[in-house]
């Protein structure tokens, strides 16, 4: 059986400036009505890295990366992202921010009555507002191939099986080329076969489309493929940090429960 790739941190072509901050977050917190939820979230994320976040169910992950798109306003902290400060950004700038800014969300939410094809060209057309059919053919083939999906380019999502779905919204997602990306859980509900292809394909895809990514994950298959860095989060803070061979060793009981399964 061919061994899974795993992150070595290496990029193949490293065009960008190393160490280039694209995330800051320092002091973060929110609350709502009744809870506390994030209490001192502090991290920069690197351009073209992976940073894998751990943690219990409504440790405030989803909260973080709300924050970080605008759709949270948080009470207290710095939030910088390409060193702009979220919060005092208007709507247009908001909007700008998000253009560059792909979630992959579980469901992957591609639309059921369109074809592969027009499920890329969406983006395209509607948000980059590109006319030229062949550059669209074009990006579209691009995107498809990298995902290994070429041959489903006029297929219905319905045709297609939950793996293929997911390569799918994850083309979608980066058809626009965004610099940043956001994956919540994106391997939940996939067979371990299936999880792990589209594991290394967000590894592909990063050293690709030398993307910065947050992913939210309870697949530790996932973290060991995917991850550059690990921060684990609790009660509404980082409570380590590392690689995944250094949190494997941790001292830390909660920090190790995360990765007993896999030991
Ligand atoms: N808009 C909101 N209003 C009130 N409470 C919220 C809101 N969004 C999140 N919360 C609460 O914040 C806490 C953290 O939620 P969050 O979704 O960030 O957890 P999580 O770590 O992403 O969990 P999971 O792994 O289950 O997705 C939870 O107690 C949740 O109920």
């Amino acid at each position: 059986m061919k061994a899974a790739a795993q992150n070595t941190g290496d990029q193949e072509t490293p065009e960008f400036k190393k160490d280039e901050v694209v995330i800051h977050v320092k002091g973060l917190k929110k609350d709502f009505i009744d809870k506390k939820v994030l209490k001192n979230i502090s991290f920069d994320l690197k351009r073209g890295e992976n940073m894998v976040v751990l943690g219990k169910s409504g440790s405030g992950k989803s909260v973080t990366i709300e924050c970080i798109v605008g759709m949270l306003k948080p009470d207290a902290g710095d939030l910088t992202v390409f060193g702009k400060e979220v919060t005092a950004m208007n709507d247009d700038e908001l909007k700008q921010l998000r253009m560059k800014i792909g979630f992959l969300f579980q469901s992957g939410a591609l639309y059921d009555s369109m074809t592969v094809r027009e499920n890329l060209e969406f983006p395209l057309t509607r948000v980059l507002k590109l006319k030229d059919q062949q550059d669209i053919d074009k990006r579209v083939e691009e995107v498809l191939d990298a995902v290994g999906l070429l041959d489903a380019i006029d297929k219905l999502p319905a045709d297609l099986s939950g793996g293929m779905r997911k390569r799918v919204g994850l083309a979608r997602t980066m058809i626009v080329k965004p610099e940043i990306m956001l994956y919540d859980e994106p391997t939940t509900g996939l067979d371990p076969i299936t999880s792990r292809e589209i594991s290394e394909l967000i590894l592909h895809m990063q050293k690709k489309y030398k993307t910065s990514s947050i992913i939210i994950t309870h697949d530790m298959e996932c973290v060991r493929i995917t991850a550059d860095r690990i921060v684990v989060m609790d009660d509404g803070t980082f409570i380590a940090e590392g690689s995944y061979k250094e949190l494997q060793k941790s001292a830390n009981e909660i920090v190790r429960s995360f990765f007993t399964e896999t030991t």
